[in-house]
């Protein structure tokens, strides 16, 4: 089964969304210090970003990593950039938790780092320390930066052309 095949739904998350859930996330984080934050790049980028201001931290550094191309997980993890620490005392950021194949890996880099992500799968869940949603497996989360405004035809026009 390709990975596309295994996405039925869509859970389209909007830039106001995205805010508020990152923002109840550091809600709970506001008690702990961190050294600084490590971002999972590309899609851990924007979030880290939010969180840096919630929690007023200075240090964002990164570790970049490749494993999907569109809907399609390619076989292994390629890692374009690492970290020379084992992530004590700092946060480790991801947009979500899938297959948990990209979670593990960064795991392995950064096996202190307290991890978050946003949005997290059930195959993936117990690979992250915290995040604020889960969602289905077969769902398939657009990200606002993935996505943009468009225009919708009315249900009405919708029928009335398929009755052409
Ligand atoms: O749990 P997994 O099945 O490994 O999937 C999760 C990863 O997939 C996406 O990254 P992607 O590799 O698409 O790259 P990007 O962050 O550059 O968009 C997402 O940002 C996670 O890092
Ligand atoms: N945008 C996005 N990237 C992913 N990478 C793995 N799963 C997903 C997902 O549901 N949405
Ligand atoms: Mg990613």
């Amino acid at each position: 089964m390709s990975n596309s095949d295994r996405y039925q739904h869509y859970f389209t998350v909007s830039w106001d969304r995205l805010h508020r859930d990152v923002r109840e996330l550091c809600d709970s984080l506001l008690n702990r210090r961190f050294e600084g934050i490590v971002a999972v790049a590309r899609g851990g980028l924007i979030p880290a970003g939010l969180i840096a201001r919630e929690l007023d931290i200075r240090l964002v550094d990164t570790v970049c990593v490749k494993s999907y191309d569109k809907m399609e997980q390619g076989e292994g993890i390629d890692v374009l950039k690492g970290i020379d620490h084992d992530g004590d005392g700092w946060l480790l950021v991801d947009d979500l938790v899938d297959t948990g194949k990209t979670a593990r890996a960064v795991r392995e880099m950064l096996p202190k780092a307290h991890f978050l992500t946003i949005y997290a799968k059930p195959e993936g869940r117990e690979l992250v320390d915290q995040y604020h949603s889960e969602v289905a497996q077969d769902t398939w989360i657009q990200f606002p930066w993935d996505t943009g405004f468009a225009y919708v035809e009315p249900l009405a026009d919708r029928r009335r052309r398929g009755q052409d």
